[in-house]
C-alpha cells in the first residue's frame, strides 16, 4: 500500500522541522530515509505513525487519507532504536501483544515469530530486563510484524546490534517484509544499509526531500554536491567542462548534465583507477594507505604540468594496494557530477 505524504509542514515552538515535505513510499517496496541527525527523519515517521500532528499537510495510505485517523487504526507497526518492550510482559507476551487472545497462547506462533528475527524459541519466556539490548530490538521487530502491518516505519532498528547481528536480523527481517509486501520505511545513519536494502532512498535536508530515486541514482547521479558527499566519499578534480564531458589531469570522463567552462568534477574513489605505469596514463605518487580489509583508500598526489601537483584519493581492492612511494598509472571511469570553478 502506498504511503504518501503531502505538503507536510512541522515547527517545534520557533524550529521548523519539516517544510512542505513531499514523498512517496511505493506500495510494497522499501524506502531509506537518510539525512543529518536533526534533519527530521523521526518526526516524519512520527507523523506517518499517528504519534504527531502535522501542522499542514497530508498523509495518504493506499489512497485513503489518515491524517485525522488514530495511531492505532493505522495498520501500522512501528519499531524506535530503544524498542520500547513491556517490561512486566515475558518475550512471548510481547511478541504476541497485538494478536486475538486465543492465537497469543499458541507456542507454534511464538516461535514463528521469533524465528523470524533470528531469535532462539527458548526466549519466549524470558523478561526484558534479562535480554541484551540487541535481543530486546528484535522482540520489538518481532512483535511490530506480528500483526501483519500494512505499513512498517523503522527507526534505526538495527543499529544496536554488532556488525553480523545486524546483517542476520536485518537480512530476515527484509526477507519477511518483501514476502508479505508490506510498505516499508526506514530510517538509518547506516548508508550501505541504506543503499543495499532499499528500493529507493529519500534524501531528507532542511525539512524537505532533495532527492529521492533508487540507491544507484542517489550515489552515482547525486541531485549537488551536498548529497552526492553524504553519500559517498569524493574528490574534486579541477575540469574543464566541456558539454558531455570533462577534460582533467587525469583524463577525460563523462558528465552526469552537460555542463560548460572551467571547474570541477567530483569522483568517487573507486572511480579512480589504479594501475602500472603505462605510456599514455597519467602518473601519480602513492603517498598514503587507509587499509580497509577488502579494500584500501590510496591517497595519490597526481604529476600535472602547471602547478603544485594534484591529491586524489582511490578505491583499490586489498590484494593490489601500493605501497608508499610507489609510481603508478591512473585513469577515471564511470560519470561525474560537474560543479562550479
Ligand atoms: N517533541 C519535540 N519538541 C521539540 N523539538 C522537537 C521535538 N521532536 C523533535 N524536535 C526537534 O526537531 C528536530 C528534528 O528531530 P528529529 O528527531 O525528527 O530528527 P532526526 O532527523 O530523526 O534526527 P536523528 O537522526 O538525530 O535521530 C530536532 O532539532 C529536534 O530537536
Amino acid at each position: 500500500m502506498t504511503v504518501r505524504v503531502a505538503g507536510l509542514s512541522k515547527s517545534f515552538g520557533a524550529r521548523t522541522v519539516l517544510k512542505e515535505l513531499d514523498l512517496t513510499a511505493p506500495g510494497g517496496e522499501l524506502t531509506a530515509l537518510i539525512g543529518r541527525s536533526g534533519c527530521g527523519k523521526s518526526t516524519l515517521l512520527r507523523i506517518i505513525a499517528g504519534f504527531d500532528r502535522p501542522d499542514a499537510g497530508t498523509v495518504t495510505i493506499a489512497g485513503s487519507t489518515v491524517t485525522d485517523v488514530p495511531s492505532h487504526r493505522r495498520r501500522i507497526g512501528y519499531v524506535t532504536q530503544e524498542g520500547h518492550l513491556f517490561p512486566h510482559l515475558t518475550v512471548a507476551g510481547n511478541v504476541t501483544f497485538g494478536l486475538p487472545r486465543r492465537v497469543r497462547r499458541d507456542d507454534q506462533v511464538v516461535a514463528e515469530l521469533l524465528e523470524l528475527v533470528a531469535l532462539d524459541r527458548r526466549y519466549a519466556r524470558r523478561y526484558p530486563h534479562q535480554l541484551s539490548g540487541g535481543e530486546q530490538q528484535r522482540v520489538a521487530l518481532a512483535r511490530a510484524l506480528a500483526t501483519r502491518p500494512d505499513v512498517v516505519l523503522l527507526d534505526e532498528p538495527f543499529s544496536a546490534l554488532d556488525a553480523e547481528l545486524r546483517v542476520d536480523t536485518r537480512r530476515a527481517v527484509t526477507a519477511a517484509l518483501a514476502a508479505t509486501h508490506t510498505t516499508t520505511l526506514l530510517v538509518t545513519h547506516d548508508l550501505s544499509e541504506a543503499l543495499s536494502l532499499a528500493k529507493q532512498v529519500a534524501v531528507l535536508r532542511d525539512g524537505m526531500i532533495v532527492q529521492a530515486g533508487l540507491p544507484e541514482e542517489i550515489y552515482r547521479r547525486p541531485a549537488d554536491r551536498a548529497v552526492a558527499a553524504f553519500v559517498g566519499e569524493l574528490t574534486a578534480i579541477p575540469a574543464l567542462l566541456a558539454g558531455d564531458k570533462a577534460v582533467t589531469a587525469l583524463g577525460t570522463i563523462a558528465l552526469t548534465e552537460s555542463a560548460h567552462g572551467t571547474g570541477s568534477v567530483l569522483v568517487r574513489p573507486e572511480q579512480i583507477v589504479v594501475t602500472d605505469p603505462r605510456p599514455g596514463l597519467p602518473l601519480a605518487t602513492t603517498l598514503a594507505i587507509d587499509f580497509r580489509g577488502h579494500d584500501g583508500l590510496v591517497r595519490l598526489l597526481v604529476d600535472v604540468e602547471i602547478g603544485k601537483g594534484l591529491t586524489v584519493t582511490a578505491r583499490v581492492a586489498g590484494q593490489l594496494l601500493p605501497t608508499p612511494g610507489q609510481r603508478v598509472g591512473v585513469r577515471l571511469t564511470g560519470i561525474a557530477l560537474a560543479t562550479g570553478a
